[in-house]
């Protein structure tokens, strides 16, 4: 699909940002209320390996997940239209995929500060094999050095203090606003 044949309408949006910002939960309550179809990158994932992430590292290792991650990310950008996609954590560290993202869809930005982001730690901790055996302040550190991958999008959205309804419904009217003007 030639991504410069869509309207901005039809272009998939694609949510990014650090693990646990919220890409998956709001972006499946952007999805329905746009109607739209739902992929989260991850659950593709898991589906093709018939493992989650956390598995997939500990057996097959960071590189053979980062390679399936690539391959469907790529494919889902280049080849779909109209979804809502979230994309996990570390997919913005691979060139490809921003390549693939920015040149074919709406990308997201899902901004969380890190004062915010570490109360939401227990929540995820135990799923995210990327934060298994890190300290605080590594995870802090990893946390600063990926802000520079995400910085790179078509929109921001600061989601500090607001609830998963709120984010997805400021971002709904965004677009909607987007759409009305292009
Ligand atoms: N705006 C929010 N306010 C409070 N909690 C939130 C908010 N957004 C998400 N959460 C909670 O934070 C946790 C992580 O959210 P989610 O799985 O959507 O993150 P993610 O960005 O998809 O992470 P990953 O990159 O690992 O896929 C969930 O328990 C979710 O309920
Ligand atoms: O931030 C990351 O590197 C990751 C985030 C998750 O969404 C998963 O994609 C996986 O656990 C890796
Ligand atoms: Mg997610």
């Amino acid at each position: 699909m030639n991504s410069h044949e869509l309207s901005i309408r039809e272009k998939n949006i694609v949510f990014i940002g650090f693990m646990g910002v919220g890409k998956t939960t709001i972006g499946k309550r952007v999805a329905e209320k746009l109607y739209r179809s739902f992929i989260d990158a991850d659950d593709e994932i898991e589906k093709a390996f018939g493992m989650p992430p956390k598995e997939v590292f500990e057996k097959y290792g960071e590189k053979t997940f980062r390679d399936k991650e690539r391959e469907i990310i790529t494919h889902l950008c280049t080849e779909q239209k109209l979804h809502i996609i979230s994309l996990g954590g570390g997919a913005f560290m691979q060139e490809e995929i921003r390549k693939a993202c920015l040149e074919n869809c709406i990308v997201i930005y899902l901004d969380l500060s890190w004062e915010h982001w570490k109360d939401r730690i227990g929540l995820i901790i135990d799923s995210r094999p990327v934060l298994q055996g890190r300290s605080l302040d590594e995870i802090e550190e990893l946390f600063y050095k990926r802000q520079e991958y995400y910085e790179v999008h078509h929109s921001k959205m600061e989601t500090d203090e607001q609830d998963p309804e709120e984010v997805a419904t400021h971002i709904v009217d965004s677009l909607k606003l987007a759409w009305e003007l292009y």
